[in-house]
């Protein structure tokens, strides 16, 4: 797919607690691509998406992030969403004192009937009087988490492990929710004759600009969102660098079958370890 380049990182290197973590990651995103991240645990993956949008925990030392041709590397979190960027957090924090209603109509400019409506979509009407994130499960995180994206219709949509927790059922809402927050639930004339509901066909840039894609960034351990959402790339992280990048099913197999020692391999190779 050929696409104008929707987020631009460049040579990224990125401290946290004084230690260095991302070691010079560079990553081109077009519009309307989801590439997916992989590596080890501990490689820098969600240091990767909380250094795009802006997390203070994460100080850029080097290094420049454009997002549609702007360099936002110095943007506070606030205007880099304004502008278009949405992250869904592995592990989101208890928001005290805010209720999750409240929050949602700050992301949907208050129009309640689409919160209820999406609210129950996700199965999370019965949290929506309750403090943010306050006692909910690995799985009841993540639909909240996707809510808010839903409303708040980021341009570059970040999912950090979108399937940890879920257990098997709410796996295919989890996928399906993500697979609207990336723009990707086609109208139904256009699925007719595929096999199967997940309708994976190739799409020319003019038809996916029709059909509204946004580009994505997911992380994922165990590829079972990759069911839902088809990814354009894939890219292995290690040790703070992105080490191989190419067809994200590809890749996948790969680890599947020999885990990250082949990664290793290359990074001896690359004279980066020893
Ligand atoms: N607040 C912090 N203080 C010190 N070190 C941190 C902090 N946050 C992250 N790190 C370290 O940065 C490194 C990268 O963490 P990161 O969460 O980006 O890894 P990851 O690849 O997303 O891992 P996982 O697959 O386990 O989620 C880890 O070694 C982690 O311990």
């Amino acid at each position: 797919m050929n696409s104008t380049t929707l987020l631009e990182v460049n040579d990224l290197h990125v401290e946290v607690e004084g230690r260095e973590v991302l070691k010079g990651v560079s990553l081109k995103i077009g519009e309307g691509e989801v590439h997916a991240v992989f590596g080890p645990n501990g490689s820098g993956k969600t240091t990767l998406l909380g250094s795009v949008m802006g997390l203070g925990k994460y100080r850029v030392t080097k290094g420049t992030i454009l997002f549609g041709g702007t360099d936002i590397t110095g943007m506070s979190v606030d205007e880099r969403a304004r502008l278009g960027v949405g992250m869904s957090f592995q592990r989101p924090p208890t928001i005290n004192g805010v209720k999750l209603r409240s929050l949602l109509e700050i992301c949907d400019g208050g129009d309640s009937a689409e919160i209820e409506a999406l609210s129950e979509k996700l199965n999370v009407t019965p949290f929506l009087d309750r403090e943010v994130n306050a006692g909910l499960s690995g799985g009841e995180l993540k639909r909240v988490e996707l809510l808010q994206l839903l409303l708040q219709k980021p341009e570059l949509v970040f999912l950090d492990e979108p399937e940890s927790g879920v257990d098997l059922e709410n796996m295919a809402l989890i996928g399906r929710a993500s697979a609207s927050v990336l723009g990707r639930e086609r109208p139904m004339s256009a699925c007719d004759g595929c096999p199967g509901t997940s309708c994976r066909v190739d799409v020319s840039l003019k038809e996916m600009k029709e059909l509204r894609y946004k580009a994505g960034l997911l992380i994922t351990h165990t590829g079972h969102i990759m069911d839902y959402v088809n990814v354009d790339r894939g890219h292995v992280m290690m040790d703070g660098r992105i080490v191989c990048s190419g067809n994200a099913g590809d890749i996948l197999a790969e680890i599947r079958r020999s885990g990250y020692s082949e990664c290793f391999r290359c990074l001896v190779k690359e004279g980066v370890r020893s």
